[in-house]
């Protein structure tokens, strides 16, 4: 795959301070959930698929590596790309970095494949939660070694499938996972949750849709059950959409500058969970609205506390958390436990960067609390966690001297993001 070096930057890295209102319009990579969904469905498909506009990240970048270590033709060189099905097989490994989509979504693919399949990960992903997933195949039939990354899928070629129950508390990504492939097991799959709420709901909703739009039958007409009918995968030619929680710091960035931003292409109808960010931002004292070009946020006088739940949509929390640092009101964060286990612990994180700058910030079991205090300059943490940087960005665009680590870490979604956002501040 080409990708062409981004500039090299500074480290710890000043993030630019907006001196004046931001007034830009941006057009952003696609969608990491989409491009890695698209990847695994045209993998598992019966002819040859074409993903459009797809995102080229360090998480697209270990899927497609993956799928290609399991056999699949991948041409990534041009704009769009071709993926040319073939029977899986090992012996491979499968690298999946930090990318919750990689070592949730490939485990069942691999179960498809013939031969032994090892994944392995950065240091944090052996703590991030997938044993779920494992436990789940081994009930389905395949041959699974360990509970936790490192772990080696024994693929027969094909997977027995039926009903399984799971406890998708800790990760939509979970039931993602199973419905993904299920199509190809012999007798589909029918996933039962158990446990507390399964976070990121619209993840999952996305998935159901993307199955559908190929050709899948899906039951998903009871809570907390979701029934895949055994059957083909129809080849894809699909267009991936700009990523909306990628959009976050960019329209956070006309909140905090009392600027306008507007983001092109965003889609009216979604089930990326980054489309919250509209009623997010209104509720901020942003005014939000669509426009030919997309969609159009622009920055209040004074940026306003809020008390949301974000169980759904919890990878929006590091924007949404650092725009809370920077209101005039207290606010509220609640429902987001399960971000505990995403790139690194989003809410101890957030507490002790955010708090480091001035912020009055509560950790809560399941959330975050803010009350209005003067933020000042100094380092900001990221811990690996693109988002984390993405929060960092945000208060330095509002304040003098923020210094934000490792801001290439933010590769992991988003192609030279720090090049990006330093030509609109
Ligand atoms: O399926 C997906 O593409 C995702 C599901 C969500 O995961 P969780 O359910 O683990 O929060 C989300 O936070 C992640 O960024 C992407
Ligand atoms: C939780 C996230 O990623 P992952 O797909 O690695 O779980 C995220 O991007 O916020």
């Amino acid at each position: 795959m080409t990708t062409s070096a981004p500039a090299p930057v500074a480290d710890p890295w000043p993030a630019p301070r907006a001196t004046a209102p931001v007034s830009a319009v941006v057009s952003l990579p696609g969608s990491k959930s989409q491009t890695n969904r698209a990847l695994v469905l045209a993998a598992l498909s019966d002819a040859p698929s074409v993903v459009r506009r797809p995102l080229r990240s360090r998480d697209t970048s270990l899927m497609v590596a993956g799928l290609r270590a399991l056999g699949c033709g991948l041409a990534t060189d041009g704009d769009d790309w071709t993926v040319t099905p073939v029977p899986l097989a090992g012996p491979a490994r499968v690298d999946c970095g930090l990318a919750g989509t990689v070592m949730r979504f490939l485990p069942p693919v691999a179960g498809l494949a013939r031969g032994t399949v090892d994944f392995d990960g950065d240091p944090h992903m052996r703590l991030r939660p997938v044993g779920e997933v494992l436990g789940a195949l081994r009930a389905l039939g395949v041959d699974v070694e360990g509970s936790g990354l490192p772990f080696t899928v024994h693929g027969a070629g094909r997977v027995r499938g039926g009903t399984v129950t799971v406890d998708a508390s800790a990760s939509s990504q979970f039931i993602s996972a199973l419905l993904l492939a299920g199509a190809r097991f012999d007798e589909g799959v029918d996933v039962l949750h158990d446990g507390k709420p399964v976070p990121s709901l619209p993840h999952i909703e996305m998935t159901v849709a993307m199955l559908r739009e190929q050709g899948v039958v899906v039951d998903d007409s009871d809570a907390d059950r979701w029934r895949v009918e055994p059957g083909p995968i129809r080849a894809l030619d699909r267009t991936i959409e700009p990523d909306l929680s990628n959009a976050a710091p960019f329209l956070a960035l006309a909140a905090v500058s009392r600027g306008t931003v507007t983001v092109r292409d965003w889609p009216r109808s979604t089930t990326q969970a980054g489309d919250r960010l509209r009623e997010i931002l209104a509720s901020m004292g942003c005014e939000v609205g669509f426009t030919d070009e997309g969609l159009r946020v622009s920055g209040p006088e004074r940026l306003q506390g809020v008390d949301l739940d974000l169980h759904d949509v919890g990878e929006l929390t590091p924007a949404v958390a650092a725009l809370c640092a920077l209101a005039e009101g207290p606010s509220h964060l609640r429902g987001i436990g399960h971000i505990r286990g995403h790139e690194t612990d989003r809410l101890a994180a957030l507490a002790h960067e955010l708090g480091g700058l001035g912020a009055d910030v509560t950790e809560r079991a399941d959330g975050l609390s803010f009350g209005p205090s003067p933020l000042r300059g100094g380092l900001f943490r990221t811990y690996a966690d693109h988002r984390m940087a993405h929060a960092g960005v945000i208060v330095g665009a509002a304040v003098d001297g923020v210094l934000v680590e490792d801001v290439a870490t933010t590769s992991k979604t988003f192609p030279d993001f720090a090049g990006f956002w330093s030509g609109l501040v």
